[in-house]
């Protein structure tokens, strides 16, 4: 049950006393360094680890996408990361820009056996870790801070000594005080100057001081103020990239990473769609896509997000949400009506502008930047409107459908979505379309042939009709090949028709361009009708048109 007041056992998290703290007026205008740990993080915390076809898949796609820097595994968890891990340097599948990192915990026998599993690298980043808050140092290990600081500066030394005895690779180092966010920060920040102290890292060669939301415990704000307070105080500022590496507990991993960037960090560490520890690391894709959005170049390419979303739910195993920021199958779908309306006049406004700037109602990103059509942005159910329908017509069918008419068949297809309940796809309402309008089936009046004669004011018009299993002609005589028509089908037929709008535009363009002619018309108790037609010979759409409002009143 949950409790009426919950103060009885939950603590709210102190504030950090930063008074003329600097981040909330900071700007991010450059992208930071980015480490996945998709293949250690994530890796871990799947139900199923992957197998080194998996891992492989997964390091292959980084490197597309563009991730220099790649936590590659845990070597000294075992033989399947070990023998990756090996497997990576000795086939020479490391491209000589890309950082291979591993992690250990601070403890000899794993360190020396992190260092074997690179033999032979070209370069690599070995990344040691310690947890530092009062939870873990009483719970966990049962030490006090400078027990818990001795484990940091061992596993320094174990760094430097292990690194001597492979001169040939170019070692750098990172040193994470784990559970940073939930630690006194001058404790943490003793740890990580021991480290450096043994390290001596330089402005050439700096060490990667990785600060972690372990537990994500505060709102990101304070996370902020952490990272600002670190980047502060640490004595040799130009010798340590600071790094952020931030879970999700609270659901706001990525924010807190984007203030962390925003307090002075250099450096973001996450996965891919945000796998990682119980509600995931911080999202690599939604904090590189949020900066590409602000005009900033990511330095991340996920111009295929689909490629990228396939390789991550197949070595995962685990599902993109459909609504994932930026990559959700649903993100750039409309179903509700007055989204549709803004985003089909948005694509208008935008195809006119003179700029690139992007700027479409309800869609933050331009879909076809991440490899999307738009063929999904509007999809049409029960909470769509006329807007949504005339998009969906226009995108499979070419069709412009003039507000009147959009109306019209708006009310067939909600008509149609509450009888079935479900989403009506272009098919449906293609059908729908073709039925109301009684453009297949079972048409009264069916245009066999037809020619236009006279001049210019006084035009006769002759057809063939096809009409109940019979060929009927008919004619007739107006100032315009429509009065013409419509003439004709009063005396010949009795169908009483006015035109109160016409209209016409290309489908298409080049050899394959077509016409489609629309009608509104009266009938004499007052009844608006609507016809369609469409022909490659712009005369004959506008016949046909006036045959499809016949059609619908017989
Ligand atoms: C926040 C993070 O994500 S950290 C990364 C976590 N990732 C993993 O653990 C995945 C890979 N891990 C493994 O395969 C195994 O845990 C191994 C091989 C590393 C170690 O296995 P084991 O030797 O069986 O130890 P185990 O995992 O139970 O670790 C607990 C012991 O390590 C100690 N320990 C935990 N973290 C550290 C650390 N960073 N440095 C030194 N010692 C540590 C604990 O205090 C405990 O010691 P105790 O046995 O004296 O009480
Ligand atoms: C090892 C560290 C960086 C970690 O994974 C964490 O603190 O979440």
């Amino acid at each position: 049950m949950m409790l009426t007041d919950p103060s009885q056992k939950y603590r709210p998290f102190p504030q950090v006393d930063l008074p003329n703290r600097q981040w909330p007026s900071a700007v991010i205008t450059s992208p930071p360094r980015w480490l996945s740990t998709d293949m250690r993080d994530g890796n871990q915390s799947l139900i199923d680890p992957m197998n080194a076809e998996k891992k492989r898949r997964f390091f292959d796609l980084l490197i597309r996408v563009g991730v220099k820097e790649i936590e590659v595994g845990f070597p000294s968890a075992g033989a399947t990361e070990f023998d990756f891990i090996s497997g990576l340097v000795r086939d020479g599948a490391i491209p000589d820009d890309v950082f291979p990192q591993v992690l250990t915990q601070a403890r000899e026998d794993l360190i020396a056996t992190t260092f074997e599993s690179l033999r032979g690298a070209k370069q690599a980043i070995v990344h040691v870790y310690n947890a530092v808050s009062p939870a873990w140092r009483n719970i966990v290990f049962q030490m006090d801070r400078p027990q818990i600081k001795e484990i940091a500066i061992n596993a320094a030394k174990l760094l430097r000594d292990n690194a001597a005895k492979q001169p040939n690779t170019d070692w750098h180092f990172e040193y994470s005080p784990e559970t940073f966010s939930t630690a006194e920060l001058d404790f943490s920040l003793e740890c990580c100057e021991a480290v450096m102290e043994i390290l001596q890292p330089t402005p050439e060669r700096p060490l990667i001081l990785n600060l972690p939301a372990t537990v994500e415990a505060a709102t990101p704000n304070i996370y902020a103020d952490q990272i600002e307070w670190m980047c502060r105080n640490i004595s040799k500022r130009d010798s340590v990239v600071i790094s952020l590496h931030t879970h999700n507990d609270r659901g706001t991993g990525v924010a807190a990473a984007e203030l962390g960037l925003m307090a002075g960090a250099d450096r973001v560490e996450g996965c891919l769609f945000g796998n990682g520890e119980r509600t995931g690391n911080c999202d690599l894709v939604t904090v590189a896509l949020n900066m590409y959005t602000q005009g900033v170049n990511p330095g991340l390419d996920f111009s295929d997000i689909d490629e990228v979303i396939q390789t991550v739910e197949y070595c995962n195993q685990l599902p993109v949400h459909p609504r994932h920021p930026y990559a959700g199958e649903l993100v750039f779908t409309a179903f509700s009506g007055s989204h549709q309306d803004a985003i089909k006049k948005g694509f208008a406004v935008q195809e006119t502008r003179n700029d690139r700037i992007w700027d479409v109602p309800y869609l933050p990103i331009d879909p076809k930047d991440l490899g999307r059509d738009y063929e999904a942005v509007i999809r049409v159910n029960s909470q769509s409107g006329k807007g949504g329908v005339a998009w969906v017509l226009q995108q499979d069918k070419g069709l412009k459908l003039p507000k009147r008419m959009q109306a019209d068949f708006s009310r067939v297809v909600q008509a149609l979505a509450d009888q079935t309940s479900r989403e009506l796809n272009a098919a449906d309402i293609w059908t729908a379309f073709e039925d109301h309008y009684r453009l297949s089936g079972d048409q009264p009046y069916k245009l066999i042939d037809y020619n236009e004669s006279g001049h210019a004011g006084d035009r006769i018009f002759t057809g063939k009709i096809a009409h109940k299993g019979g060929e009927r002609s008919i004619s007739g005589r107006g100032n315009g090949l429509l009065s013409s028509v419509l003439a004709a089908l009063r005396e010949d037929l009795g169908v009483d028709l006015e035109i109160a709008d016409y209209s016409e535009h290309a489908i298409g363009a080049g050899t394959d361009v077509a016409a489609a002619a629309y009608v509104e018309c009266r009938t004499p108790d007052g009844r608006t009708i609507f016809g369609i037609g469409t022909d490659t010979d712009v005369a004959t759409a506008s016949v046909q048109a006036v045959l499809s409002a016949a059609n619908s009143i017989s």
